[in-house]
């Protein structure tokens, strides 16, 4: 038998999964939790910005030191019938590193600088970089931002990377390599500076024919293309490539075999398409976990409005890869769960369940629309059809009797309303939807919310019976570089998992939920379109 290693890098924590090649099957796995978790109001004593979240990129190091041999453990095999490696990440994620790969953050003096840490995808704080370069591309918006929903977020590489040149020029001087962080992985266990196509295509402003848009940098700022044409180049490795091949030294250190092949890193989300056996058009793939990612394929590049962007290659050769996302979903329950009455806390620990499985049961026992309520689920921005990462919620209905449950269950909603609102674009382009999977670490953990999702979407919801698709995409990727497969879908084939189950939408749920919809939509426009300085008043305030 001959295994394949896939890590997933999430928001949380990172996932090493052993998989069997010839059959798909997960031998072993690990989880290791980031010990620094997410750096969001303070680092050491010092406040940082509310827009702010950073991590430590010691923690990713910890995934392969402690990841790799516990998985190897639980799989109980011998380390030279593993053929292949990948990697996906979050994206876009930014690493800051010296010539070495070294990142800025672990050297004694930029300890205590956020801007030498890594930059999570959720990271907000190149809002003016953002709106900056939103209004350069004004002029020929339909060229710079035509395969990019027409919009810029601030969580993409760019922003990020202005936000570095304006308010920490000293880091950026110190700074020899700008790198996603799953490219920065893949460069240390290979030792060379590589670059995927996938992160660089959908958050950098690339495309393979074009390069990266240096016409539009220049434009934005002068010193971009130079900053870009130094630290953030490096050899391109598209998807399905090898990268590389592990180092001695790295091999020693994860008890791996020397020159391993690993390969190019992928985008979690994007992995995650591979892990659930997607490979044609017509299937919206929902990755859902802190934050939800709507994928697609389709063989044409086609505008649509409000999405993260297109990519050809990016997951399937062949095919252009869509991206779509909502930036709160699993953190806008775990917001819900942080404020729930203590005598829900005590029942929860009497009753020996976690508070998102009581509230879970709670608002299991409601019927939809009961609670007269609707929310708008913008706790972190909206990254789709509004692309403003300065919107605020709102719950409309609330009466004395609203118990937290209703919320909690209204929260649930406004983010299948926020789906619905994707997918309806996605349709409305000419990409018709005709199966919908869900993966990523919600769909098992909450029952409630794939139920809500069927009657809210009106679509069969096929779930993943793995919790870990992201990581047996990476497995796959490489099980490609090992050579165990020719293609791509020829691996997705082979390795492919099975659905746990299927929910179909109840039609009385169907009915209520188009009215509860409507109004969604009318709050969405309301607050979201024509009365956008309601929000920009409230940051404005928040932030004196
Ligand atoms: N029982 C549950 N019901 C709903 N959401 C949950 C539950 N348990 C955890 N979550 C949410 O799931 C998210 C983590 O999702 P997961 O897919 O495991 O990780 P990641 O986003 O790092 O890939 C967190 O935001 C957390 O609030
Ligand atoms: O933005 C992207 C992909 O483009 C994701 O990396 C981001 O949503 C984080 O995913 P998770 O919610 O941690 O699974």
């Amino acid at each position: 038998m001959k295994y394949s290693i896939g890590i997933d890098f999430g928001t949380g924590s990172g996932r090493v999964l052993i998989v069997n090649v010839q059959t798909g099957e997960i031998a072993g796995m690990s989880v290791v939790k980031y010990s620094s978790g997410t750096i969001e109001k303070a680092l050491f004593d010092n406040m940082i910005p509310d827009s702010f979240a950073l991590q430590d990129s010691a923690d990713y190091i910890d995934v392969l030191q402690k990841g790799i041999p516990a998985a190897l453990a639980d799989a109980g095999i011998n380390k030279e019938d593993i053929i292949g490696m990948g990697i996906d990440f979050t994206s876009s994620t930014m690493v800051v590193t010296d010539e070495t790969f070294t990142p800025l953050s672990w050297y004694e003096n930029y300890k205590t600088n956020p801007h030498a840490y890594v930059k999570l995808w959720k990271h907000h704080g190149a809002s003016e970089e953002t709106a900056a370069i939103l209004e350069t591309s004004q002029k020929q918006k339909e060229k710079w931002l035509g395969n990019y929903g027409l919009n810029v977020s601030s969580e993409w590489m760019i922003p990020k990377i202005l936000e570095l040149k304006n308010k920490a020029p000293e880091i950026l001087k110190k700074t020899a390599y700008i790198m996603e962080a799953g490219d920065w992985i893949v460069s240390r266990l290979v030792h060379e500076n590589v670059r995927s196509n996938c992160a660089r295509g959908f958050k950098s402003f690339w495309n393979e024919q074009d390069g990266f848009y240096y016409d539009f940098f220049e434009q934005i700022d002068p010193d971009l293309p130079t900053i870009v044409k130094e630290k953030l180049e490096g050899r391109l490795v598209k998807i399905g490539e090898k990268a590389g091949v592990l180092t001695r030294e790295m091999s020693e250190s994860l008890g791996l075999p020397e020159g391993l092949p690993v390969a190019a890193a992928i985008i979690d989300a994007h992995s995650s398409l591979l892990g659930i056996g997607s490979r044609q058009r017509n299937q919206l793939t929902m990755v859902m976990g802190t934050s939800t990612c709507h994928l697609m394929l389709h063989e044409d590049q086609k505008k649509v409005p409000g999405i993260s962007g297109s990519v050809k290659d990016a997951i399937i050769p062949g095919l252009f890869a869509y991206e779509a996302g909502q930036s709160a979903v699993g953190d806008l329950f775990e917001f819900a769960v942080k404020q729930a009455p203590k005598e829900y806390i005590d029942e929860a620990k009497e009753r020996n369940i976690s508070v998102y499985k009581l509230l879970e049961q709670k608002a299991a026992g409601k019927k939809p629309g009961e609670a007269g309520l609707v929310a708008l689920d913008w706790h972190n921005g909206n990254r789709s059809l509004l692309s403003n990462s300065g919107l605020r919620a709102l719950l409309i209905g609330q009466t004395l009797h609203t118990k937290h449950e209703d919320i909690y269950r209204a929260y649930m909603e406004a983010t299948a309303f926020g789906t619905k609102m994707i997918m309806s674009a996605y349709e409305e382009a000419g990409m018709d939807v005709e199966e919908v999977f869900a993966c990523g670490g919600l769909p098992q953990k909450s029952p409630l919310l794939m139920r809500i999702y069927a009657d809210i979407l009106n679509k069969p919801i096929y779930i993943s019976a793995t919790d870990y698709a992201p990581a047996v995409g990476a497995a796959i990727l490489g099980a490609v570089a090992g050579k165990t497969y020719d293609s791509i879908e020829d691996a997705v084939a082979g390795m492919e998992q099975p659905f746990l189950k299927t929910v179909h939408p109840i039609p009385e749920n169907v009915e209520i939920y188009k009215k509860l919809f409507a109004i969604y939509k009318d709050m969405h426009d309301y607050f979201g379109k024509q009365n956008t300085h309601i929000m920009e008043e409230l940051n404005k305030l928040s932030y004196l």
